[in-house]
């Protein structure tokens, strides 16, 4: 059995207790207690962690709502890492929709009202020429190998949440921790406070963050480009991961980056990398191919849009099509409608160009009251085999969209996205209804399995981002990478393919479930970092024969050390 490992800690008595990353709080031994100064400061009792785990796991059940469980569970963060990591991955099922979609959604939307503690790195706008300092204040001396960073413009699903974006990048930072083994230590979580559009929290006397509407354009610009270059100056080796941007910045400022570092947008490249996945699972079901689909994506913005691309290339990679013709599969569906060449120029963003309808096609077809080609008419049109929600409008996807679809397709292929729970597109029980119990269904946030004509029971798969983002960007950590690549994304999403329950029995779940995540993730991080010396993007000098022994090895574990008082120690 692997022994204990020992850390050197320079902190004595209440300072101990009050550094989450250190406090053990009743498991300190005997021995720690008087090295550290704590024997007076603690009850006489010694626990284990699975004892403190059994007693918060029962304080935990006293909490009168999933919001108060999410408050708890945040004051747990801010007291002990150890025990809160392990409380949640000994719950994890049951825990992380708590601390992720859909709770911590309201846990966001209320953050002004629920403060508590600070958490993470605030860069506000009107604070700029400080921001080196307030930079190095929190990174100086810290090896910190991840910056999770939103300007809260979309968050979850809930749109323009100002600096309660903190709460997202804190999120995402969690499930980095549960899921990949990424060591809490070396996050750092950032929100970029530009102001917010948001009228409720602007007229919100308790509102903590900068009351200001949002900064746009040319300053924007400057705001975004200063912090990225601290980041480049003082953690060159470091991920940034970009949360919950507006469409248009997601992908501009990705694109602007990507190549001089290693970025990362989740809503774009591991949404749309967790639902290639859930594809290339469904089309093992129904013993076609990717390349073989038409696909309705319904919310074209950064996640419909990232989806709808990395389909498209799953296409080129894994069929071998052409780009152009691979295009021609998607059929985009955002607020003006059918996204086709007879809309008015303004109503197509640049990014979605490629994917427009040609003239003609669509000269025929009936329109909705707002003049648009609507969702009903382009399903009855395009006869998709998938189709895909992001776009916030809770039930858009109707009975009468789902009979039409299912008329065109044996197994209608229906993945309703959106977070949070209240906002997705369909409830599964009805689009498995409506389909007859033939659908292949996937969802942004956990739901209860169907009901089948027969009684049996059918799996919902989470189709959530977080079953790929930490095990995608802990690949490129592990390995150093200058930069992360759609090569090694779409390595990444082949592994998480292949672990499709589906492929081993039809009926199951699309995806693995969540409660096997950390798994999973860790088979995915080892498929990017071994692409990642294969494409000669790691600076590490390994073999990709090692990559699984070393990814194992840095992986961080909820366990407590045994810790030495040690002045020159770490603080
Ligand atoms: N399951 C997952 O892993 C993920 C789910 N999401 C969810 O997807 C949803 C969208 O997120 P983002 O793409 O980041 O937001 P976004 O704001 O970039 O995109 C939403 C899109 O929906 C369009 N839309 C709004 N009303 C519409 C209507 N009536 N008909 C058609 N389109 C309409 C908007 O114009 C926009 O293009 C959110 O609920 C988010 O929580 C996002 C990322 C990951
Ligand atoms: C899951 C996620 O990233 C979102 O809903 O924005
Ligand atoms: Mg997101």
């Amino acid at each position: 059995m692997a022994s204990d490992p020992v850390f050197r800690v320079a902190l004595h008595g209440s300072a101990v207790l009050t550094n989450p990353r250190f406090n053990k709080g009743t498991a300190f031994t005997a021995e720690e207690r008087r090295a550290f100064g704590l024997t007076g400061r603690l009850p006489h009792r010694i626990n284990m962690l699975d004892e403190q785990c059994a007693r918060a796991w029962d304080q935990l059940d006293t909490c009168g709502s999933d919001l108060a469980k999410n408050t708890f569970l945040q004051s747990m963060r801010d007291q002990n890492w150890v025990l809160y990591y392990a409380l949640i991955r000994r719950h994890l099922k049951e825990l992380i929709p708590i601390i992720y979609t859909p709770t911590e959604a309201e846990a966001i939307s209320n953050y002004s009202h629920l403060f508590r503690k600070s958490e993470g790195l605030y860069l506000t706008f009107v604070d700029q020429d400080a921001m080196e300092d307030d930079f190095l204040e929190q990174t100086k001396g810290r090896d910190i190998d991840l910056v999770v960073c939103s300007d809260a413009e979309q968050i979850l699903g809930i749109g323009d949440q100002g600096v309660g974006g903190i709460g997202i990048s804190t999120a995402k930072a969690a499930i980095y921790t549960l899921l990949a083994g990424t060591d809490p230590a070396k996050i750092l979580s950032v929100t970029l406070d530009v102001g917010t559009d948001n009228d409720q929290l602007l007229d919100d006397p308790l509102y903590v963050g900068w009351p200001h509407r949002r900064v746009r354009g040319n300053d924007y610009d400057t705001f975004i480009d200063k912090f990225v270059q601290l980041v480049r100056k003082h953690l060159p080796h470091s991920l940034l991961h970009f949360e919950d941007f507006g469409v248009t910045n997601a992908y501009r400022l990705l694109e602007k980056y990507r190549d001089n570092h290693a970025c990362f947008n989740d809503d774009v490249q591991g949404t749309g990398a967790v639902t290639l996945a859930c594809v290339m699972a469904a089309v093992g079901v129904t013993k076609s191919k990717l390349s073989d689909q038409r696909i309705v994506v319904f919310g074209a913005g950064s996640a419909g849009l990232g989806i709808t691309r990395q389909l498209r290339d799953g296409m080129v990679e894994i069929d071998g099509l052409s780009k152009d013709e691979a295009n021609k599969r998607f059929y985009l569906v955002d607020k003006f409608g059918l996204i086709h060449e007879r809309l008015e120029p303004s109503k197509v963003r640049e990014a979605v160009r490629e994917f427009v309808r040609p003239q003609g096609e669509w000269d025929d077809a009936s329109l909705d009251g707002n003049g648009a080609v609507g969702l009903l008419e382009t399903v009855k049109r395009a006869r998709p085999t998938v189709l895909i929600g992001c776009s916030t409008v809770g039930g858009a996807f109707t009975e009468e969209v789902i009979r039409e679809m299912k008329k065109h397709s044996e197994r209608p292929i229906i993945l309703p996205l959106s977070n949070p729970s209240r906002l997705h597109e369909v409830k599964p029980q009805d689009a498995m209804d409506w389909a007859e119990g033939k659908a292949l269904i996937a969802t942004g946030s956990p739901f209860p399995p169907c009901k089948l004509p027969g009684g049996k029971e059918y799996i919902v798969a989470e189709c959530n981002n977080a079953l790929i983002y930490p095990g995608l960007c802990f690949g490129a950590m592990l390995t150093k990478s200058r930069i992360l690549t759609d090569s090694m994304i779409i390595a990444g999403t082949q592994r998480l393919a292949s672990l499709s329950p589906a492929l081993k029995n039809p009926e199951d779940a699309l995806l693995p479930d969540f409660g096997d995540s950390p798994d999973v993730n860790l088979e995915v991080a080892i498929a990017v970092a071994e692409k990642a010396i294969e494409e000669g993007n790691a600076t590490v000098d390994w073999k990709k024969e090692e990559v699984r022994e070393r990814a194992v090895e840095k992986q961080w574990n909820p366990v407590y050390g045994v810790f030495v008082y040690d002045p020159q120690g770490d603080s």
